[in-house]
């Protein structure tokens, strides 16, 4: 007490002797607790540590970014041996005292005939060792249950400690998963009252910000999970008051989030919860979780790792691939990318032919040849459930599509890489891939939807030739061999069908443009021509319309700079249109999309915030709305309804 009272009221000098002089002082929680040093339950001796190590922090990242603090804090990776590991049970968990009869109660009342591997090796070790975890296992064997369970566990051991805070982190890279990671969470808090009273909040991007802090003010919940983006938000207005008592972060799909693009957000997030937390810089323990972790993933996560220790628990054999063996795997390979875009339809078309109790999710490359395909199977099937998913669709829609294709027992759900990760729709029968997907872990991920929690599934990818080098790129660096290879055979009646089935040609150009747009962003990471693609790509335009004579429009600017097209060849793939014939070009264009695409021009150039009007201003901004809408009645433009 003596040397709090001491601390305050003495200035930065003394300050500093008093820290020299107490230096002898153990650091241990129990000890200050007992001799009242530090206030909030956090010794003095950690403080000392703390702001030390907040300067050896900012010092390294001045010089170098963080990378020469990589370098001194090496991690030590320790992979337990096999005999280590024994058979785990609920009852074995309950006897050794590691759960809690109401974890144990909520989990029992799930019905899980028993735990599966990755539950059995991950939970006894992170309830009993101080150490960060990272965790591999196949994709739908229970990685949410078995970072959860711990957790929940850890939250009734401290209940009683800032019971109003944030104590665990879960970051997820897609907002459906956070979503879905939150829902299991109450899905075990349901099956027991006891565990009522720890609260748990998705902090996702696409929501109201306003009012996620609203409820997270009423709430107080002991556990977020969240996208990187938002948490980044939330931490840079509202660090201090929830997240000072965070003692676990969970990064479920770890390698996707220790990328490129996420890599730096995470980092952020992994230090603001550093320097802020009560117990020291190096309190939070890190678990990483995902199906496709590789060697680099150490190196990777070194920079958000805090402990000098890190279990790596695996359940993937070395020599084995990290696919679910109990996916049946096929490829069917085309001759041009029009047959392929036709090939998976006469797939759906034979399996629905059959039995029409089908569920089924198709993987495609891009956003807008999501909508495409999406328009073209629901004019082609018209009663049945077709799901178009992707991440221009707002979140509210998102969630709700995804809510009803879990509940759902037939359907098609047409999504981009979004859906890849994470997501468990049960009773999903095949995964069907068109094209390559954007990373080759992806692959693994993709067809990890189907053949969950011990069922059986298949999954069939349709390649074009030109896509072949990416099957010998599986087989080489992630060791999977599709054995069951076969070729398609063009149904010329069912290809009449596909160009009937089509609405517009316009849509058409669309989803190609973005799909030439993907491959040159990553074909070269799969070793393709990237010509022979384009080539193939902008030649399916006049093969699926069925006029060989048809070519894609568009700029020379959008050929050059989007698709990395010059020259003679640009010359020979597109019809051309420069930017000083532009309106000229779309003057050419069928009269309804004309008018969209003015519209959508005219509603990006005149579009206004009412907020930034003041009373004063609002009555002009009324008569302009006004105005406006008439011109749009006139001309029949599809005037902006936010106006
Ligand atoms: N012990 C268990 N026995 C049977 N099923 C289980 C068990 N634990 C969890 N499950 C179920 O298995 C399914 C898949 O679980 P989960 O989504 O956690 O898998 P995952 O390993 O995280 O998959 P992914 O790698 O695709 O993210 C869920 O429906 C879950 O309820």
């Amino acid at each position: 007490m003596l040397i709090n009272l001491s601390r305050h009221a003495l200035g930065f000098t003394f300050r500093k002797e008093l820290t020299q002089a107490i230096s002898w002082v153990p650091s241990s929680s129990a000890f200050s607790r007992k001799y009242h040093i530090g206030g909030r339950g956090r010794s003095f001796a950690k403080r000392r540590d703390s702001r030390n190590a907040k300067y050896d922090d900012r010092e390294a990242r001045g010089r170098d970014d963080g990378s020469l603090l990589k370098q001194l804090r090496s991690v030590e990776v320790i992979r337990p041996p096999e005999e280590d590991f024994e058979n785990v049970t609920l009852e074995l968990l309950k006897e050794e005292k590691l759960i809690d009869n109401a974890l144990h109660k909520a989990v029992s009342r799930m019905n899980f005939p028993s735990l599966t591997p990755v539950q059995q090796k991950t939970i006894k070790p992170v309830l009993q060792s101080e150490n960060d975890v990272i965790a591999r296992a196949k994709t739908g064997t229970g990685k949410t249950l078995a970072f959860l369970m711990p957790i929940i566990q850890h939250l009734i051991n401290h209940r009683k400690e800032s019971p109003y805070m944030v104590k665990c982190v879960i970051i997820s890279p897609t907002r459906d998963l956070a979503l879905q990671i939150e829902s299991e969470y109450k899905k075990i808090q349901d099956k027991n009252y006891g565990l009522s009273k720890f609260k748990s909040m998705a902090l996702i991007g696409g929501t109201n910000f306003d009012a996620s802090m609203r409820k997270m003010f009423t709430l107080r919940p002991n556990i977020i999970v969240a996208t990187p983006g938002r948490l980044n938000d939330v931490l840079s207005k509202f660090s201090h008051k929830f997240f000072r008592s965070v003692d676990f972060k969970v990064l479920d799909e770890a390698d996707r989030l220790l990328e490129i693009g996420f890599e730096d957000e995470v980092k952020q997030i992994s230090n603001t919860l550093n320097e802020i937390n009560n117990e020291g810089p190096q309190h939070i323990r890190t678990l990483f979780f995902s199906a496709t972790l590789g060697d680099n993933v150490q190196g990777l996560a070194e920079g958000v790792m805090n402990r000098e220790k890190c279990l790596f628990l695996d359940t993937i054999d070395k020599n084995e691939p990290e696919a679910h063996e109990k996916v049946a795997q096929k490829l069917v390979i085309c001759q041009t990318f029009a047959e392929n875009v036709e090939a998976p339809i006469n797939h759906v078309k034979q399996r629905l032919s059959q039995d029409d109790n089908y569920k089924a999710i198709i993987f495609v490359p891009t956003v807008s040849f999501t909508s495409f395909y999406c328009n073209l199977l629901k004019r082609l099937f018209p009663s049945f459930p077709i799901f178009e998913f992707h991440g221009k669709i707002d979140q509210k829609k998102r969630t709700r599509l995804v809510q009803e294709f879990k509940k759902l027992r037939r359907g098609l759900f047409v999504c981009t890489d979004v859906g890849a990760r994470g997501l468990d729709f049960p009773g999903v029968e095949e995964v069907l891939q068109v094209g390559v997907p954007s990373e080759l872990s992806n692959y693994v991920h993709r067809i990890g939807r189907t053949a969950r929690a011990g069922k059986e599934g298949k999954a069939t990818s349709f390649l074009f030739k030109e896509e072949l080098p990416f099957v010998d790129l599986l087989s080489s660096a992630r060791k999977i061999f599709i054995k069951d290879q076969s070729e398609y055979i063009e149904d010329p009646v069912l290809s009449e069908e596909v160009t009937e089935g089509m609405q517009s040609s316009e849509e058409l150009s669309n989803s190609l443009q973005s799909l030439l747009s993907f491959y040159r962003a990553n074909g070269s990471s799969y070793h393709f021509n990237n010509v022979r693609i384009a080539r193939q790509i902008a030649s399916s335009y006049g093969q699926l319309l069925k006029d060989s004579d048809l070519k894609i429009r568009c700029t020379e600017h959008d050929a050059n700079l989007r698709f990395g097209i010059r020259g003679r060849l640009a010359h020979e793939l597109f019809d051309l249109g420069t930017r000083r014939n532009y309106d000229d070009f779309y003057e050419k264009t069928p009269r309804n999309s004309r008018a969209t695409h003015r519209s959508s021009r005219a509603s990006r150039s005149h579009k206004f915030d009412e907020r930034n009007f003041d009373k004063r201003d609002r009555r002009r901004s009324e008569d302009f709305k006004e105005r406006f809408n008439k011109i749009g009645e006139r001309t029949n433009f599809r005037v902006d309804k936010s106006l």
